[in-house]
């Protein structure tokens, strides 16, 4: 391995330099992303620095066309005897709602303003899941009126709120229990979902979700139609997944043998991991599907069970290598014995999660080709906060200037949708580009945008 060469004052990182600093890995990528002769990088077919020239940055870009290959790799992989709702809280616009809709899927939301956005990008009622484990009464009031397809309960108080709701407007609403199947899934402690000691679902364990099975077959306004597990995000072992559909299996046994009753659905949720990195090595959906679907049908053969139908909730899985995010870079500041700061004009306000979780990204100059000397940097951002990193460490060519484009590749999950207006920085437009063409969906934030919230 060649030894990077430093920018004056840093200092080697002991992960080594990229052999080539202007090869794009298509494991991060966007599938329509592509260096030019000229060196600059396009996504679809449109120049990075036209994109900046016409849009600013920085700028969320979106290929529509691998979205939609996502949604169908998920779709087919899984087949016509199970449903796959795409999880909105990974990022949710009403462009994107329409080809969630063209392309099948189902889609599960967690808040008024997810299920309004479902609504209003025209995806059909009953093909909505509503998640949540505080759902207000009038949220549940909202989604029960609506019409959505199921409503993942998750508590004994919201039983009886959806109960009362679905009892006053006259309706049998379908719910699932969401279960805590007590997994320890491999993954950062913040965004994982099944340890006993948390605050979603009812728990397998304690005999909660037994309970919670009982009131709901008590209730003639619900219809309890089967059980949901979601372990955590960002996983690439399938064992948790594995143990977590065993549990639920039990579970539908428990209740045949008490109720005499079997359920006709489980829901195993999504959490499947992306690569951030070249180093990651997600699942594929196939993969995925063969064995869920072969233990969920091994356990219910064991527990004479008739196979239930499955869903699951894949949202990073789906969104997040479809997107990258171009920044402009404003200045270079080499630190004597440290390491270099690459200072964009974005930050944590649109990437929360390297300050979050520790989340690793990898970065790239797109706007030319260079053939200098890799160099160690941090990229991070613009706000008022030594915390404000937007990749921790990687290499950039060692004639990196301001002006340079810059972009981090992965970021359409759990970007935009967790994006702020901290220092009152404006939030970044996500552009589809799609056959040589970038649109708007959602445009930039402006002050005026701000000033409208602003009463005094
Ligand atoms: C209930 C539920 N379903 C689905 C998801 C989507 O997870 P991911 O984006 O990791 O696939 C989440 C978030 O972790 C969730 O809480
Ligand atoms: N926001 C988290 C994922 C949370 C998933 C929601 N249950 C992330 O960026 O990784």
């Amino acid at each position: 391995m060649t030894p990077p060469a430093q920018h004056p004052g840093t200092q080697p990182s002991e992960a080594a330099a990229p052999a080539d600093l202007n090869a794009l890995d298509d494991k991060v990528w966007s599938r329509g992303v592509r260096r030019g002769d000229d060196g600059v990088v396009s996504a679809d077919g449109i120049p990075v620095t036209r994109i900046a020239e016409e849009y600013g940055t920085p700028a969320y870009v979106m290929d529509e066309a691998d979205f939609r290959a996502r949604c169908r790799a998920w779709k087919d992989a899984f087949g016509p005897g199970a449903d796959v709702y795409y999880a909105g809280k990974a990022f949710l616009s009403r462009a994107l709602v329409r080809w969630l809709t063209e392309e099948g899927l189902h889609l599960d939301v967690c808040s008024a303003g997810e299920l309004a956005t479902a609504l209003s990008g025209g995806m059909p009622p009953e093909r909505i899941g509503y998640h949540g484990n505080n759902k207000t009464s009038d949220e549940i009031d909202r989604a029960v009126h609506a019409g959505v397809g199921r409503i993942v309960v998750d508590s004994f108080q919201e039983i009886a709120r959806v109960a009362h709701a679905a009892h006053r407007r006259g309706v049998r609403q379908k719910v699932q229990i969401r279960v805590t199947v007590g997994v320890e899934a491999h993954t950062h402690e913040f965004i994982a979902t099944a340890h006993e000691d948390q605050k979603f679902g009812f728990s397998l364990a304690g005999g909660q979700a037994a309970e919670a099975a009982r009131r709901i077959l008590g209730l003639d306004s619900l219809e309890l139609t089967g059980v949901h597990s979601h372990i955590g995000s960002q996983i690439f072992d399938m064992a948790g997944f594995e143990v977590s559909a065993r549990r639920v299996v039990e579970l539908l046994a428990g209740i045949r043998d008490e109720h005499g009753v079997e359920l006709p659905e489980i829901d195993l949720g999504g959490g499947l991991g992306i690569a951030y990195t070249p180093a990651d090595d997600p699942r594929e959906p196939q993969e995925v599907a063969k064995r869920l679907a072969e233990i969920v049908t091994h356990e219910c053969e064991n527990a004479a069970l008739a196979t239930p139908r499955i869903s699951v909730e894949p949202g990073r899985a789906i969104v997040g290598p479809t997107t990258f995010t171009l920044y402009e870079v404003g200045t270079v500041k080499p630190l004597e014995g440290l390491r270099t700061y690459v200072s964009v004009d974005g930050g944590m306000s649109d990437n929360i999660r390297t300050a979050l979780y520790d989340a690793e990204y990898s970065v790239s100059l797109v706007s030319r080709r260079s053939d200098a000397e890799p160099m160690l940097v941090r990229v991070v951002g613009k706000h008022c906060e030594s915390g404000d990193i937007v990749v921790r460490d990687a290499y950039l060519p060692g004639d990196l200037a301001a002006g340079d484009l810059i972009a981090v590749p992965a970021t359409g999950a759990y970007c935009r949708s967790l994006a702020s207006n901290y220092n009152h920085a404006l939030k970044p437009p996500v552009l589809a580009v799609r056959d040589g063409e970038a649109r708007v969906i959602v445009r930039r934030e402006t002050e005026e945008d701000l000033f409208r919230l602003d009463v005094g």
